[in-house]
C-alpha cells in the first residue's frame, strides 16, 4: 500500500493520524532509532525525518537505516531542502512553502530534488506548506511571510490556492517549539475549505489536551517533534498524545 493511502485510511478509520518528527541532526542514529521504536510502541502511525538546518547526508541515511531496523511503520522525509532526501525513506512530503518570499522554497529545491525522488523511487506526497506566527527556525530559514495568528482568512487563502494547484495535503506550521500551536479558528477555517483534502497541523503541540483541541478543530494529522526529543518517557508521552486524538 502507498504511504499516502495508509495515512488517509487511518485518518478515516481512527479520526486522526499521529506523526512523530525526528530531526537527524539532534541525536545519533541509534538514539533516533530508540526514540522511533518507543514512539511506535506508544501508537504513532509513521515517522517523519527532517530538520531545517543540517539534516542531510550520512547522518540522514544512517538515521533512516537504524529506524528501519527497529520499526515497521512508514518513514516519511520532511526535507528542509533538496539535500534532505534519502534513498532509504518510503515517502517524502513533496512540499512547496507557499507563503515564502524565496523562490528556492517555492519551486527551486523541488526541481533540484525531483530527479532524485524519481531515481530513488521515493513516493512523493504533494503538499502545501504554510507557516504561521511565530514560525520559529523554519519560518526564518524558509523566509516565510508569516500568517498572523489572528488572520484565519489568510491561511484559508493559501490553503485553497494549494488545493486548486492540486496538492493533496496542507500543512499548517507554527514552527518547531512554538509557544502555542496554530489557533483552532485557523485550523477550522482551513479544514472547512479543504473538504476531503488532508490537513496536517504541527508546531508547539506538547500534550494530549492541546493535540485534541487541534484534532477537534479539524486537523487530520498531528505532528509532534520537540516534546518527543525532550521527554524522558517517549512511549508514555506518545500514548498520551495518541489516545487524545484517536476515536
Ligand atoms: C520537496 C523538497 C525536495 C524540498 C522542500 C524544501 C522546502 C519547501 C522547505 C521548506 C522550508 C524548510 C526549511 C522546511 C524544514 C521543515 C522542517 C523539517 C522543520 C522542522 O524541523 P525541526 O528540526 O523540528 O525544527 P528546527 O529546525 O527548529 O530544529
Ligand atoms: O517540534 P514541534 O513543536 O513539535 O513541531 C513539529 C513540527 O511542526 C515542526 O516542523
Ligand atoms: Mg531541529
Amino acid at each position: 500500500m502507498k504511504v499516502e493511502e495508509y495515512l488517509n485510511d487511518i485518518a478515516e478509520r481512527e479520526g486522526t493520524v499521529h506523526l512523530t518528527l525526528i530531526d537527524p541532526a539532534s541525536q545519533p542514529p541509534e538514539v533516533a532509532a530508540d526514540i522511533a521504536k518507543a514512539a511506535v510502541e506508544g501508537g504513532t502511525d509513521a515517522i517523519m525525518i527532517g530538520g531545517s538546518t543540517g539534516a542531510g547526508g550520512l547522518a540522514l541515511d544512517q538515521t533512516l537505516l537504524k529506524i528501519k531496523e527497529q520499526t515497521d511503520v512508514p518513514t516519511i522525509l520532511f526535507p528542509g531542502n533538496a539535500g534532505g532526501l534519502s534513498i532509504h525513506a518510503d515517502a517524502v512530503l513533496f512540499m512547496s512553502l507557499l507563503n515564502s518570499r524565496d523562490i528556492n522554497y517555492v519551486t527551486t529545491n523541488q526541481a533540484m530534488g525531483a530527479p532524485l525522488v524519481y531515481k530513488y523511487g521515493i513516493e512523493p506526497i504533494s503538499m502545501a506548506y504554510i507557516i504561521t506566527e511565530p514560525g520559529g527556525t523554519v519560518g526564518w530559514v524558509g523566509d516565510a511571510k508569516l500568517i498572523p495568528r489572528n488572520k484565519p482568512e489568510l491561511a484559508v487563502a493559501y490553503s485553497l490556492a494549494g488545493k486548486y494547484m492540486g496538492m493533496h495535503y496542507t500543512y499548517l506550521e507554527a514552527g518547531s517549539g512554538a509557544d502555542q500551536p496554530v489557533t483552532p479558528a485557523t485550523i477550522g477555517a482551513v479544514k472547512h475549505v479543504l473538504g476531503d483534502n488532508k490537513l496536517i497541523v504541527g508546531g508547539g503541540i506538547r500534550d494530549g489536551k492541546t493535540a485534541k483541541i487541534c484534532a477537534d478543530a479539524g486537523a487530520d494529522m498531528i505532528v509532534t517533534g520537540t516534546i518527543v526529543e525532550e521527554t524522558e518517557d517517549v512511549r508514555n508521552k506518545i500514548e498520551e498524545l495518541v489516545s487524545a486524538i484517536k476515536r
